[in-house]
C-alpha cells in the first residue's frame, strides 16, 4: 500500500474519534502511556506511526511533541492533550503575543478584529507527574543577584514568550503582576531574549547568555553547569488539557473520570487491621479515610476488623501511630483503581 493511500485510510478512520494528544517522546511519555494503560485505554501504535486508534474507545491519540500539544489544543484540532503546565503557559504567551502585535496592526486593519482572538485551552487536571520550575538562572558567582539585574542583557531559553513577559513585567515595573499574565503592552524590549532548542545551560559558560530561563527539577544539571536559580517565572507539572469547542464532551468526561480513577488509586494504599473496639476510636482519627473508613465484627469478642485508605506517602507514620493505640495484623494493599 502507497504510504499516501494508508494516510487516507487514516484519516477516514478518525471521523467520529475524540482526538486525544500525548507526547511522543521525552519527559511525559512514559508517564502518560502508563495512565492510559490504567485508564483501560487500549491502542497498539505502529511503528513510526503518530496517530493510533483505540480498539475498546471511539478516539484516536496523537503522538505530538509536548511542546506542539497547546497549539493543536488551543487551535481546536485536538480535543484533549497531556502535556507539561510550562508549555501550556507558553502557549498562552504566544497568543497574546500574537494578539499584541495584530492590535498595533488594526489600527490600520480594523476589518480584521475578527481573527483577533486565536484559541486557547482549559485546564482539566493535574496530574500528579512531570513537577519541575521553570526558573531564571545565572552563573553562581556572576555579577547578577536579581532578576532586575538582567534586565538590559541576554536571556538564551526554550521558552521565549514567557521570557519576554517576564521581563517586559520587569521592564514595566509590573512586577507579580496580580492577573498572572497582563498583555504587556507592544514596546520594544530591552532584555533580549534568544531562542534555544535544548542543552541551554550551556548558554552562560560559553557566552551565548548572561542568565537563562530553563526548567529545573533535582537541581543537579543547574549545579552542574556552575548556576544557580534567582527566580521562578511558572511551577510546572502534568497536566489534562482540552479544547474550548470538543467533539464529544461525554467522551472527555468519561476519559476525566477514569484518569482520576488512576491518580487517585496511585495517591491511596488500603490499610486494614484488627483493634479491640474499646480503642477504635482513637484508631478511626487515625484512619479516618477519604469518606470513613469499614468497620466489620471480627469472630472474637470485642475486637473489630478496620479496612481503610491511607495516603500513601503518610502510611509510615499512621502504621507507627496504629501500632501506638494497640493495632494489631496490619496490612497494607496497593490500590489499582477507583471512583
Ligand atoms: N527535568 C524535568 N523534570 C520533570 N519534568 C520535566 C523535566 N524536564 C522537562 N519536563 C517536563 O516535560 C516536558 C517535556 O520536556 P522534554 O524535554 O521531555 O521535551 P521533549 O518533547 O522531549 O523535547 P526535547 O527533548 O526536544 O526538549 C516539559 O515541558 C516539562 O513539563
Ligand atoms: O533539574 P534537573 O533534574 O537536572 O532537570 C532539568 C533539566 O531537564 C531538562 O532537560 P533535558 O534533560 O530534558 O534535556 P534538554 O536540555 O535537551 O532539554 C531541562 O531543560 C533541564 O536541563
Amino acid at each position: 500500500m502507497t504510504k499516501q493511500a494508508d494516510e487516507l485510510i487514516h484519516r477516514e478512520s478518525l471521523e467520529g474519534r475524540l482526538l486525544f494528544a500525548v507526547p511522543k517522546k521525552g519527559r511525559l511519555n512514559s508517564a502518560t502511556l502508563n495512565l492510559l494503560e490504567g485508564a483501560d485505554v487500549q491502542f497498539r501504535r505502529e511503528n513510526r506511526l503518530d496517530i493510533a486508534l483505540v480498539k475498546n474507545l471511539p478516539i484516536a491519540l496523537i503522538f505530538l511533541p509536548a511542546a506542539d500539544i497547546p497549539t493543536f489544543v488551543g487551535e481546536g484540532r485536538v480535543d484533549l492533550g497531556i502535556t507539561g503546565w510550562d508549555q501550556v503557559k507558553e502557549y498562552d504567551a504566544r497568543v497574546r503575543s500574537y494578539d499584541r502585535t495584530r492590535r498595533v496592526s488594526l489600527v490600520n486593519n480594523p476589518d480584521e478584529a475578527e481573527d483577533l482572538k486565536v484559541g486557547g485551552c482549559d485546564r482539566v487536571m493535574d496530574l500528579g507527574f512531570g513537577a519541575c520550575k521553570l526558573q531564571v538562572q545565572v552563573p553562581e558567582k556572576g555579577a547578577y543577584a536579581t532578576t532586575q539585574d538582567l534586565v538590559g542583557k541576554t536571556i538564551g531559553t526554550s521558552f521565549v514568550d514567557l521570557a519576554a513577559e517576564h521581563f517586559a513585567k520587569l521592564e514595566m515595573g509590573i512586577e507579580n503582576s496580580s492577573n498572572g499574565g497582563a498583555p504587556v503592552i507592544a514596546k520594544k524590549l530591552r532584555t533580549k531574549v534568544i531562542e534555544l532548542s535544548g542543552s541551554v545551560e550551556a548558554a552562560c559558560a560559553l557566552g551565548v547568555a548572561d542568565g537563562i530561563v530553563d526548567l529545573v527539577e533535582s537541581g543537579e544539571t543547574m549545579r552542574a553547569a556552575g548556576l544557580k536559580a534567582i527566580d521562578t517565572v511558572v511551577e510546572s507539572q502534568a497536566v489534562l488539557i482540552k479544547s474550548r469547542s470538543p467533539s464529544n464532551p461525554e467522551m472527555i468526561n468519561l476519559i476525566t473520570a477514569r484518569i482520576q480513577g488512576v491518580i487517585t488509586a496511585q495517591k491511596y494504599v488500603l490499610c486494614q487491621y484488627n483493634i479491640e473496639r474499646s480503642r477504635l476510636a482513637d484508631a478511626k482519627a487515625i484512619t479516618p479515610g477519604k469518606r470513613a473508613p469499614t468497620i466489620t465484627s471480627l469472630d472474637e469478642e470485642g475486637w473489630v476488623a478496620v479496612s481503610s485508605m491511607v495516603v500513601k506517602k503518610e502510611l509510615a507514620v499512621v502504621m507507627d501511630k496504629l501500632t501506638a493505640v494497640g493495632a494489631q495484623d496490619i496490612l497494607v494493599l496497593d490500590i489499582h483503581n477507583t471512583r
